[in-house]
């Protein structure tokens, strides 16, 4: 199985190939196999007994390039190996928090995981403005158990950087680099926005001092090797049902600043909020909605500090841990972090390649430029002011400040 050399399979090869792995499905079990995948990188195929076993896989497999582009982005399949090692070592700190892992071919690039279609994407459930009241916990506890639990406040420092090495995702990271720190901040090739918010992106191309805090950050991506970081934790890699949440999707992991994962989730939540000034709803309802978003995003926070501060007295290994106010340092360094990152995540799904459908979703461009406008006024802010951060609290007074600056003085 593990011997043949890559090629994309066909979805009857997908079949034949599921059916040889032990303890999936039954020697003659009739199985159908789809292609799902509407990411920007891979194929995702889920193959469903047919009767009553209600048995079903996911096979993702990664194509030697970009899906989103074609053959003219070619990208490493390496990213298989590091999704699948990822998601092994997320289930082994968070059991049901990620899909389980049921095989990796490292010649065909491709993992064979739980399927999660009784869940949706979470973003879709925010466009329908739905509320998730167990996912301020899952998230909370999935971010400080995976970023505690991985870095060298918990690992003896030796085994880190063997870790460090393991997820080396040189290509992946460039991504980032190129796609959340360069390319919004210039008139690059990659970009793509809304001609009608032309004359704000003008602006942030000329703004000096931002930009000076987004090399900051990107330097700090580029080389704080903190933690085994998802990498692009946003609500398209996060499943949900009212009650459960699931991460997947870690193909990004690299050793990483804690903060660029917790402003990843923080950042998905608030372009969601801004959206929500584009579409046609009512006034009561809208504002309903966006307490909601900015309750949750407090909550998510409480719950990481409290299970972060958990595990510092009780896991943490490094010998200096108990240094008097250095536990209060390394929080408030995460939460201010986190703003920064925050940021920088707002302002590239509306500059740059790879939008979100929050805010794509709007049909009529002036409308849409509403909530664009409001993200990129919110985003410049938490890049800039992330220092002043204290306490959670100050985030969300400073995202309804900028709000009622920008949409209720209109
Ligand atoms: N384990 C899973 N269970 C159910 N659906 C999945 C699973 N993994 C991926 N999908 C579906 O496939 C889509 C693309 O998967 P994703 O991992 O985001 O691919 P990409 O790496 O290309 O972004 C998801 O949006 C989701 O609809
Ligand atoms: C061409 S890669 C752009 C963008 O896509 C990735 O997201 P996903 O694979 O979850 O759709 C990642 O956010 C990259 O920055």
């Amino acid at each position: 199985m593990s011997n043949s050399s890559y090629h994309v399979l066909s979805e009857l090869e997908i079949i034949e190939y599921v059916r040889k792995i032990p303890g999936l499905f039954s020697e003659n079990a009739q199985l159908i196999c789809k292609e799902i995948g509407d990411g920007n990188l891979n194929l995702v195929f889920r193959i469903i007994e047919n009767g009553s076993s209600g048995k079903s896989v996911i096979i993702k497999q990664a194509l030697p390039y970009a899906r989103v582009v074609g053959e003219s982005w070619p990208l490493t399949l390496d990213r298989a190996r590091i999704e699948s090692e990822a998601l092994m070592i997320q289930n082994s700190i968070c059991p049901g928090l990620v899909p389980k892992v049921y095989h990796y071919d490292k010649e065909l690039a491709l993992t064979v995981m739980e399927d999660l279609s009784s869940h949706i994407i979470m973003r879709k459930g925010l466009i329908s403005r739905n509320r998730y009241p167990y996912f301020a916990k899952h998230i909370g506890t999935f971010l400080a158990r995976t970023l505690f639990l991985t870095s060298d406040l918990a690992l003896d420092h030796q085994d880190k950087k063997q870790k460090v090495v393991q997820f080396i995702n040189p290509e992946l990271c460039k991504i980032t680099e190129d796609l959340v720190f360069t390319d919004p901040y210039y008139d690059a090739k990659t970009n793509q926005f809304n001609p009608l918010i032309k004359e704000v992106i003008e602006e942030i191309w000329g703004h000096g001092e931002l930009k000076l805090e987004i090399t900051k950050l990107k330097e700090k991506f580029l080389t704080h090797a903190q933690a085994l970081i998802h990498g692009d934790l946003h609500t398209g890699s996060i499943m949900v049902t009212e009650t459960d949440t699931k991460v997947f999707d870690p193909e990004f992991s690299f050793y990483g600043p804690m903060g660029f994962d917790i402003g990843a989730v923080i950042a998905n939540l608030l372009l969601n909020f801004c959206s929500h000034e584009g579409h046609t709803l009512d006034q009561e309802e809208r504002l309903q909605y966006q307490d909601y978003l900015l309750n949750t995003v407090e909550e998510i926070w409480i719950v990481f500090e409290e299970e972060f501060r958990i595990l510092w007295k009780g896991k943490a290994s490094e010998p200096y841990a108990s240094i008097q106010g250095y536990e209060d340092d390394y929080i408030l360094r995460l939460l201010q972090d986190s703003l920064g990152y925050a940021g920088c995540k707002m302002m590239r799904r509306v500059i740059g390649l790879a939008h979100v459908s929050d805010l794509e979703s709007i049909n009529d461009p002036k409308l849409r430029a509403k909530g664009e406008r409001l993200a990129l006024a919110i985003g410049q802010q938490l890049v800039l002011k992330r220092e002043t951060a204290q306490k959670i609290g100050d985030l969300t007074s400073l995202v309804r400040y900028v709000k009622n600056q920008e949409v209720d003085q209109d």
